[in-house]
């Protein structure tokens, strides 16, 4: 059984940026569903290259079948990992119900945390990125906060009506939010 930790929030409220430090010195494994899809997308011989990247202009949420296999194989990949931290996943209703329907009994889901942090600087960091992301500019932007307000949204409070949800304000320097983070990870685990 993968333990899986749920790592949610606005687009560019740092989900990538804590990951990596939790991998760094947690043993987690960061599965990002986002790069995970960047990557089908370049995969030469890919049948969905096309379709993910007019997903990812536009915002919106590739189907769950795409996005909850390529999330299976990478976990296949690390069975002697501590966890996962799946960020940026389940991003709306479909993932969620996909990945019940898939992943029921091969996971235990610890928590969701969830990086808080007010969209107009969330949207700036995402501009600033340097990244040469497809998606970094004013346009698709606008169109991956609507989404993430009517889709991604309902289901961080979805999973805080379970009590699932560990929110931490991202807002402040990253230092700072990874402190928090770390103690997040020490309630979870009693260590
Ligand atoms: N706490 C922070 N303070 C200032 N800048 C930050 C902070 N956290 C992350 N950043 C910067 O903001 C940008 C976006 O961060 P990151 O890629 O981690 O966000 P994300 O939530 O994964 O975004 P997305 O949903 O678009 O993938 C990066 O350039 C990163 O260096
Ligand atoms: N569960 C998901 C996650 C991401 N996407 C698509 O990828 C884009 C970028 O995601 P980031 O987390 O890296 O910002 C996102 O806007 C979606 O188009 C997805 O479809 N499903
Ligand atoms: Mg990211």
């Amino acid at each position: 059984m993968f333990n899986v930790v749920f790592v949610l929030g606005p687009p560019g409220s740092g989900k990538g940026t804590i990951c990596s430090k939790i991998q760094e010195n947690l043993g987690y494994v960061h599965l990002s569903a986002g790069d995970l899809l960047r990557a089908e997308r370049e995969r030469a011989g890919s049948q969905f290259g096309a379709l993910i990247e007019s997903h990812i202009k536009n915002g919106s949420i590739v189907p769950v079948e795409i996005t909850c296999s390529l999330l299976e194989n990478a976990m296949n990949l690390h069975k002697t990992a501590n966890g996962f931290l799946v960020d940026g996943f389940p991003r709306n209703a479909d993932n969620l119900s996909g990945w019940s329907k898939q992943m029921s009994g091969k996971v235990h889901e610890q928590f969701v945390l969830f990086l808080s942090c007010p969209v107009d600087i969330c949207i700036n960091r995402c501009l600033n990125r340097g990244e040469g992301r497809t998606d970094d500019n004013v346009d698709s932007l606008k169109k991956r906060v609507e989404t993430y307000n009517n889709q991604t949204f309902p289901i961080i409070e979805h999973f805080g009506k379970l009590n699932m949800v560990r929110e931490v304000d991202s807002e402040r320097p990253v230092e700072e939010v990874y402190e928090d983070v770390v103690k997040v990870f020490e309630a979870a685990n009693q260590m």
